[in-house]
């Protein structure tokens, strides 16, 4: 199903829960700005190459737009539009005072020289400079891009509008971050650029404190757990190892290169380090090679979908073995595999809740890490509270209780603030 169709579906499910006025949720629907932008470059044979690059600011009733920026060969205007609605409901759900936008190029970057990525990032932020900034739009990082899109965002909008640090979050802590030479374990307290400690760590963090929630309602902990995850980039990889920290088995792990499959549980020090060295989780001993299609339906108790959207959907929601899924990825479930899936007892923990780490992680005081985890724990576990209320008022599922809460939220900073022209 198209993305913004089911995003839709699902925000005007929550609508009639909530008994919202047709005209407020026409108006909550309608994203406040959508920019496209066409981006050329020299690259570095002295050819040319042009790609198309979004930018949709959805909502900003309460504070400024904020989301990441996708560079991905499917990333086309209805995702892009799906993604910056989600943010909206997200950082609502989080309870910050910040609106929902998203940003993508159409751009496979695995096939881009890093001068070409630079290039790419410095021409689409001329094109959007001055729509986004502290008080409007925020960008971050999202699949394809990270630290280094962000500094090369921040220098040259810095160009046009001076110094402004604050104009993207997900920024480096430090240049040997950015260059991936250093690891959580030895980050180093320099913040070059202004980057808050643990942005990096933040939504797999986010993923790993929701686990915790879910499971502790359900009388578990992580320790002992079988989990399967799909993606081992910025998200994945954190997440995975993060849990493994906690004593969670993780048994399969694929990526775009394959799978890999491992029933004693992988050793995740060990295939980051291989996948660093090899671009990939492919070819790693430390278990055995499975085909990449049939990571989502491998035996299992908790399922981490942590790459593309619309993964999870009717052809094989029947098939999923998972008991609790938790969706780091943005929108990996279809509706209808929502419904599939809802009849087989599974529990699946929303998006718009589950990886809300991330955007979650905004803080302008350079506080140390273990501050800014604390307070990422005390978020989720606030949202989970909040997120638990609303399915108890409306009698509704985890999905329907996390976009009743954010939708919510919106609609009554969006009527406070009236449409008076
Ligand atoms: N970064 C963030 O802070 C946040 C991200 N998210 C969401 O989390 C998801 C992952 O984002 P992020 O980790 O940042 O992205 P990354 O680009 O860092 O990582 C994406 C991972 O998914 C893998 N991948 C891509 N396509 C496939 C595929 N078809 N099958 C299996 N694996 C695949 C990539 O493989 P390879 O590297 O080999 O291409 C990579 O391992 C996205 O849905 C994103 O929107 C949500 C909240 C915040
Ligand atoms: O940190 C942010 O602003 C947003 C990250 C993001 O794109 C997301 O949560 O999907």
């Amino acid at each position: 199903m198209n993305a913004l169709v089911a995003t839709n579906r699902n925000f005007k499910l929550a609508s009639r829960l909530l008994g919202l006025d047709a005209k407020l949720e026409k108006s909550l629907l309608i994203p406040f700005r959508e920019i496209k932008v066409e981006c050329t470059i020299p690259k570095d044979d002295g050819t040319l190459a042009s790609f198309v690059g979004f930018r949709v600011q959805h909502d900003n009733a309460r504070g400024p737009m904020k989301g990441g920026i996708r560079y991905h060969p499917e990333v086309d205007p209805d995702e892009v539009n799906a993604l910056a609605q989600l943010m909206t409901w997200k950082t609502a759900v989080a309870n910050i005072p910040y609106g929902g936008a998203k940003g993508g190029i159409g751009c496979n970057p695995g096939e881009l020289s890093l001068s070409e990525l630079e290039r790419l990032t410095r021409v689409f932020t001329q094109k959007i400079h001055d729509l986004i900034g502290i008080h409007t739009d925020v960008p971050a990082p999202d699949m394809g891009t990270g630290p280094q899109t962000m500094a090369w965002i921040l220098d040259e909008y810095s160009k046009f509008h001076g110094h402004s640090p604050a104009v993207v979050t997900g920024k480096p802590i430090h240049v040997a971050l950015v260059m991936k030479l250093v690891s959580s374990s030895n980050m180093t307290i320099l913040s070059d650029l202004g980057g808050s400690l643990g942005r990096d760590a933040a939504t797999g963090r986010g993923v790993l404190f929701a686990t915790e929630a879910l499971l502790n309602e359900h009388g578990k902990t992580i320790s002992g757990q079988r989990f399967v995850i799909q993606g081992f980039g910025n998200v994945g990889a954190w997440a995975a190892q993060l849990i493994s920290e906690q004593g969670g088995k993780i048994i399969a792990v694929s990526d775009i290169t394959g799978a890999i499959k491992n029933s004693k549980g992988i050793d995740i020090p060990g295939l980051l380090k291989h996948a660093q060295e090899h671009k990939g989780v492919k070819g790693f001993h430390g278990g055995d090679p499975i085909d990449p299609k049939s990571i989502l339906v491998e035996d299992c108790d908790i399922l981490i979908p942590a790459a593309l959207g619309g993964v999870i959907n009717r052809e094989n929601a029947n098939d999923i073995k998972a008991k609790f899924i938790i969706e780091a990825a943005n929108h990996p479930t279809d509706p209808e595999a929502d419904e599939i899936l809802s009849k087989k007892g599974v529990v699946i923990l929303p998006d718009i809740f589950a990886n809300s780490g991330g955007v979650t992680n905004i803080q302008g005081f350079m506080w140390d890490e273990e501050k800014v985890n604390n307070e990422l724990k005390n978020y989720m576990n606030r949202g989970f509270k909040d997120v638990k209320e609303m399915c108890k008022t409306h009698n509704c599922d985890l999905r329907m209780g996390a976009f009743t809460l954010g939708v919510n939220r919106v609609a009554r900073a969006t009527v406070l603030r009236g449409w008076e022209a």
